[in-house]
């Protein structure tokens, strides 16, 4: 078997643009799961403009995350989130990929349910474990055991992303795999 990529059928493009509509398509989902990367090449599928919600707050505060939740606390942070999401969403259509606490603040979510499609990208612990750790730029994993802590924010938070418009299985096959996966799944959503 030829494990050379074939390119996005350009039916499935459409059939999925068609679904979308003027809507946002907001990722959501844990550390890892592959937002930013899955959403900025959906995005160019789409042919619409992408944005990361946590490259706009660095942008804007010209702080790295790291050092917004040094500085101001994880509270103060959201709250910030929250502005910075309202606003993308506002001035979109747009693919929207999140940070991974967004879509668990109410205010955020609620922004998001209302003028957003919401896919969440949903993966077990050991490929986002796999991903994660090879990089120290997430302060909620500074901890003591930072697979443990993964695993409990997976309990906390996977009932609440599962509050998704669509899900989607993030795993280890290739990017585009995984873009495929997600236009065929708006494709696949009943017309209003
Ligand atoms: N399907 C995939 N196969 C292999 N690697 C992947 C896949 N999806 C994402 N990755 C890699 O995993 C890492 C994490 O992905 P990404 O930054 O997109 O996650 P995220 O959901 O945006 O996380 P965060 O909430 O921390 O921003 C990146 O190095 C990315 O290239
Ligand atoms: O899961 C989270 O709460 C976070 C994920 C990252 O994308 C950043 O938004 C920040 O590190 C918080
Ligand atoms: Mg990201």
């Amino acid at each position: 078997m030829s494990d050379v990529m074939e390119p996005v059928s350009e039916a499935l493009i459409e059939r999925a643009k068609a679904a979308l509509g003027r809507r946002n398509l907001v990722f959501i989902g844990l550390m890892g799961a592959g937002k930013s990367a899955v959403g900025r090449m959906t995005a160019a599928a789409l042919g619409i403009p992408f944005i990361d919600s946590d490259h706009e707050i660095e942008r804007v505060s010209r702080m790295t995350i790291s050092e917004l939740f040094a500085a101001y606390g994880e509270e103060e942070f959201r709250a910030l989130e929250t502005r910075v999401i309202k606003r993308l969403l506002n001035t979109g259509p747009r693919v929207v990929s999140t940070g991974g606490g967004a879509y668990i603040n109410e205010r955020t979510r609620r922004h998001i349910k209302k003028q957003g499609l919401s896919i969440w990208l949903n993966a077990e612990l050991d490929v986002l474990w796999e991903r994660v750790n090879k990089r120290d730029t997430r302060p909620l994993l500074k901890t003591e055991n930072p697979k443990q802590t993964l695993e409990k924010l997976m309990h906390a938070r996977y009932p609440i992303y599962a509050e998704a418009d669509l899900t989607v299985i993030s795993r280890d096959v290739k990017k585009e795999v995984m873009v495929e996966e997600v236009l065929a799944a708006l494709a696949a959503m009943p017309k209003k």
